[in-house]
């Protein structure tokens, strides 16, 4: 790993605009060297986060973004569960990412189906990867210390061979999804989690400075080559006595 970096800001309103130019730098970094910009989303609060603050950015070009799911929830597109539909409202209207650049599930598939049709379209948008390498994924965690839709203790969390996993006892609702798996996030150049407000501080601790017992899947996410970063608020860095670094909405990362 390239190192963790934990980042603190005073909230989520000085996060925001820093995980925005968290994903342009990254974006000109890649499309300078490989010509395309591959990007993984997850739900939750990121999804108002970054349909905030990518479309405010001045001559934000994304013509080439490919943009993946870290997880998906199987429904329809137009149920107010599915991110895709959120994404779809909140950032893409807004932004020139072309609808082919855009993988979405098959959510009319039964969902062992749905994680294999996934697991042909990433391999195709990435034929040369054994297991897709993302220039970004970002992800968020659960106050259970679940990230994609990774959940504590489930046989998931020791999957090695597939890109793309169907869940069908998912113990957040909605119990269908799809989620990459461990090789795949663990393969990307830089994994960025998203985590504020004070629920998720008992959790973030554990995560980031140890537990006894078995570890949470947020704290499996060690990219092999890849950078790390933890950006939080302050109340949910309000249990941490590692040393992190301060920042305010100016940074750049
Ligand atoms: O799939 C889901 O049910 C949610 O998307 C979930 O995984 C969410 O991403 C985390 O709970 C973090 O949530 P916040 O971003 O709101 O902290």
């Amino acid at each position: 790993m390239a190192g963790r970096r934990v980042v603190v800001f005073p909230s989520s309103a000085e996060l925001g605009p820093v995980l925005a130019q968290l994903v342009t730098s990254r974006a000109e970094k890649a499309i300078a060297s490989h010509g395309r910009f591959t990007l993984g989303l997850s739900g939750g609060s990121l999804v108002s986060m970054l349909g905030k603050e990518l479309p405010a950015l001045p001559d934000l070009d994304c013509s080439k973004w490919v943009v993946g799911f870290c997880d998906e929830r199987l429904v329809p597109f137009d149920d107010p569960e599915s991110t895709y539909g959120l994404y779809k409202g909140q950032l893409f209207s807004k932004v020139n990412i072309p609808d082919s650049g855009i993988l979405t599930i098959d959510s009319s598939l039964p969902v062992n189906e749905c994680a294999e049709d996934y697991t042909r379209k990433l391999k195709e948008a990435f034929p040369d990867d054994k297991f897709p390498v993302f220039d970004l994924l970002l992800l968020g965690m659960g106050p259970d210390g679940h990230t994609c839709s990774l959940f504590p203790d489930h046989p998931l969390l020791e999957e090695t061979k597939k890109i793309v996993a169907p869940i069908s006892d998912s113990p957040k609702p909605p119990p269908q999804r799809v989620t990459m798996t461990f090789p795949v996030v663990n393969s990307a150049r830089c994994v960025a989690f998203v985590s504020t407000g004070g629920s998720k501080a008992p959790v973030l601790k554990e995560v980031l400075e140890g537990r006894e017992g078995p570890a949470y899947p947020a704290a499996r996410v060690v990219p092999t080559n890849g950078e790390l970063f933890w950006l939080v608020d302050d109340p949910a860095a309000s249990s941490l006595t590692i040393q992190v670094e301060r920042l305010g909405s100016g940074a750049k990362l």
